[in-house]
Parts: structure tokens; sequence; C-alpha cells
């Protein structure tokens, strides 16, 4: 009866059932049509390499075409080429989040090649500054929020409208378990992925009453280039962390991606404003 509450309550009566979303047709894969994924279009930038890839290279094996992106067009071919050896359906182009441009090529060739898009998935995120968080001038604040923070919100509002279309649609975006314990001297990092978590119960308000669901990864240390060349962040005996799984294995990028395949399938057609940690232990309640 409190009024606040009745547009989500409209939007919960038209979730999809599961029964409803399992419904099959031919596959822009021109593969199997009962894959879980089959017919469905996803945009995932950063995907050339690492936890991206591996979300990108997933998500195709589940039957959708795949948008792939990066900043360097090489990578971008790489990968593409790679993923098309192995039967994937997949398309690419140039896209550094951080560039409005950039991203308004992004949108135009998914709707090129697809003709819609029904998930999205932002996994590129930058730290260009070990340090102190008080120790990181202007200039660092502004890239770090900009390509971490504001640019998967910008690059949605441009989606919108497409993913609408499709009836409903699944957003997924990437956080790190320094969101909730801070990894020293990645200040500004930390703070961007703590962003995050808010930037996903927000949205996920927001698009409730549009069918489109918002969820995110919390990843914990992963072994790709990235954390790689974070070494003093890899968990060890003296770290912060709590030594739970990680003495006897690394998380590697394809933990991520089966989470992410989830988060994108019918089974998952319920959970939305959720956060979840692909870490080997969990740093929250
Ligand atoms: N690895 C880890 O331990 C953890 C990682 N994360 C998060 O996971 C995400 C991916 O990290 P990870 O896979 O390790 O990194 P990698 O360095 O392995 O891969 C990064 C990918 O993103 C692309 N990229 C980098 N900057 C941009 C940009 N501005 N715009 C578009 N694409 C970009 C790179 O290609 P190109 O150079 O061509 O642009 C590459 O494809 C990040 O958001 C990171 O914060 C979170 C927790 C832990
Ligand atoms: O970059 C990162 N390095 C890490 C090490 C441990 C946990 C999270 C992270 C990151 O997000």
């Amino acid at each position: 009866r409190i009024p606040m509450f009745r547009p989500l309550i409209q939007s919960w009566k038209r979730l999809p059932t599961p029964v409803a979303a399992h419904s099959m047709r031919s596959t822009s894969n021109g593969g199997n049509c009962s894959l879980k994924l089959a017919n469905k279009v996803a945009v995932v930038t950063g995907s050339t390499n690492g936890i991206g890839f591996s979300i990108a290279r997933r998500l195709a094996q589940d039957g959708a075409h795949v948008v792939i992106s990066s900043r360097k067009q090489q990578n971008v071919d790489r990968a593409v080429a790679t993923l098309k050896k192995e039967g994937l359906g997949v398309s690419g182009t140039v896209c550094h989040v951080g560039k409005a441009e950039d991203r308004e090529r992004l949108v135009a060739t998914a709707l090129e090649h697809c003709g819609g898009v029904d998930f999205l998935v932002c996994v590129a995120g930058v730290n260009p500054l070990v340090g102190g968080t008080l120790k990181s001038s202007e200039q660092i604040w502004d890239k770090i929020l900009g390509v971490n923070v504001k640019a998967p919100a910008l690059l949605l509002s441009r989606l919108l409208p497409h993913m609408e279309n499709r009836g409903q649609g699944s957003v997924v975006l990437v956080s790190s378990v320094a969101a909730y314990v801070p990894v020293p001297r990645l200040g500004v990092y930390n703070v961007s992925k703590t962003a995050l978590l808010g930037l996903t119960k927000t949205l996920a308000v927001e698009l409730a009453p549009k069918s489109i669901r918002v969820n995110c990864i919390v990843p914990g240390y992963i072994n790709t280039d990235f954390s790689q060349s974070h070494k003093h962040t890899k968990p060890n005996s003296h770290s912060m962390y709590p030594p739970l799984l990680f003495p006897y294995r690394v998380g590697q990028p394809e933990d991520c991606a089966g989470l992410v395949a989830f988060l994108c399938s019918p089974e998952a057609s319920y959970i939305t404003g959720e956060s979840i940690a692909v870490a080997g232990w969990s740093p929250h309640l």
C-alpha cells in the first residue's frame, strides 16, 4: 500500500519466469538451439584478455553471439580469430570504455552485427597508480573513476533502449574483494570497486521495471596479467586476507566466467542487485 513500492511490485509481476525464458529458437551462432544462451547477444568490455576473454568465450560456448572489445585493434583481432577458430559466434571492435566515441562505436557494432543486445558485461578496469589515496592526483582520480565506474553507467545508458526492446536483459559489473577489504596501496582503485557495489544496487532498482537485472561479481586474486602487474597484492601468509582456499589454489579467469554465464542465464531470472564473490573466501556477511 506504500505508493513508493508500487512501480517495483508492478515490475516484479513482469519478471520472466524460468519456464518462459527456456523457450527454444534457432541460434545466431548457427549452433545448437538448446544451448541456454541461444539467440542472445552479449557485449563484453575489456574482453581480449584475462577475465573478460574468459567470460566472452564462456558466453559464446553457451550459445550467445558475443561482441568483443578492448582498446587495441590487434588484441581485438587476435581474440576474435581465436574464438572463431573454436567455432564460436563472435564479432569485435575497438572500445576504450573511457571514450564516448568508442562507446558509440561499440553500440553501433552490436546493433549492426546482431540487431540488439541482451547482456552487457563490464569488465574493463584500470589501476594506473600503486600508492596511497591522498597521494593521488586529480588526474588519477578522474582516470580510475572514469574508466571503472562512470564508463559502465554511460555505456549502459546508450545500450538501454536496445536491451529494453528485447523485453528483458542482464547486466553484470566486475568489482573486486578490494571493495570490502581494501588492498594496501590500491587506494583509489579500492574506492572505485566499492562504488560499483552501490552502482549495482541503484541500477537494479532503477531497471527492475524494465525487466533488466543488474548484478556484480566480486573477484579475489585471479591469475591474469593485471594481477601479475600488481604482485604486492598476491595473498600470502602475511596478508590481511583470510587464507581459506588460496593456499591451495589461485583463482582462474574461468572461475569468474561460470558465474557470469549463470547470472545471464534463465536460472538467475529472479536474482538482481546481488554482488557475489569469486575468491575462495567471502569478504562480506
Ligand atoms: N585479476 C585480478 O586479480 C582481479 C581483477 N579484477 C577486475 O577484473 C577486471 C579485469 O581484470 P583482468 O582480467 O585481471 O585484467 P587483464 O589485464 O588480464 O585484461 C584486461 C583487459 O581489459 C582491456 N582493457 C584495459 N583497459 C581498458 C579500457 N580502458 N577500455 C577497454 N578495455 C580495456 C585489455 O585490453 P587492451 O589492452 O587491448 O585494452 C584486456 O583485454 C578489472 O576490472 C579488474 O579490476 C578484480 C579483482 C581481482
Ligand atoms: O587488483 C587487484 N589485486 C587484488 C588482490 C587481491 C584481491 C583483489 C585484488 C584486485 O582487485
